[in-house]
């Protein structure tokens, strides 16, 4: 229901913008100084920057090593590096609004981009913190910004069993924070319902992925 009507608000304003996020983000403390920051329906318009997204972006199938074997990773990709132009304007200004809302806390700017496309119920990513380079051994952020469809965000302290589980769509923002990505892990699981196509942008600061 509340898609719904945010979709049919999306039609009435006709245009694409963000929200405001001061005063407008619910924190929630999760264990061991691990926090994540939620902003429901951030991006306004987010229909039309999901459609430009898919035909814009040169998302990429990735394969990986598995025991003997080679799989598909089960999501398209595209990294964008610092400095690369962005694929939607509006992400140039997310990141740099995420980054001017986060200065204090953050110390630094967010500065990649990294983009998923999770086609269906099948695409998923297993349980994970983003733990290459900064992330394993100090406290950052990472901001996902999530159109299409809501897929669930689960969280669970690492090793442990799912504590948290946030649906994220439609132009919603959540900034996972402070220890998360080393004492925390999270995944976007399979699912059998039918659900159609999400695709999330992770804004992080220099050296974390
Ligand atoms: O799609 C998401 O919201 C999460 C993606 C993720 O955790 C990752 O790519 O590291
Ligand atoms: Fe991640």
């Amino acid at each position: 229901m509340l898609d719904f009507q945010a979709s049919l608000l999306d039609l009435n304003l006709d245009r694409v913008a963000l929200g405001a996020l001061r005063g407008r983000v619910e924190r929630r403390e999760l264990s061991d100084g691990a926090w994540v920051d939620l902003r429901r329906g951030w991006l306004c318009g987010a229909d039309e920057v999901f459609a430009d997204l898919v035909h814009d972006v040169p998302w990429q199938a990735e394969r990986r090593p598995m025991y003997d074997d080679v799989v598909a990773v089960p999501r398209l990709l595209c990294h964008y590096a610092a400095g690369d132009l962005l694929p939607h304007p509006i992400l140039e200004h997310a990141r740099d609004t995420l980054s001017s809302y986060y200065a204090d806390e953050l110390g630094e700017p967010f500065v990649t981009a990294g983009c998923c496309y999770y086609r269906d119920g099948h695409d998923s990513v297993a349980w994970h913190g983003d733990r290459i380079g900064r992330g394993r051994s100090a406290d950052t952020m990472v901001a996902i910004l999530s159109l299409g469809s809501p897929r669930r965000l689960s969280l669970r302290p690492v090793g442990g069993t799912t504590a948290a589980a946030y649906p994220l769509g439609h132009g919603d923002l959540i900034v996972m924070g402070g220890s998360c990505q080393r004492t925390w892990e999270h995944a976007i699981l399979k699912t059998a319902r039918p659900v159609g196509p999400r695709i999330s942008i992770q804004f992080r600061p220099r050296n974390v992925f």
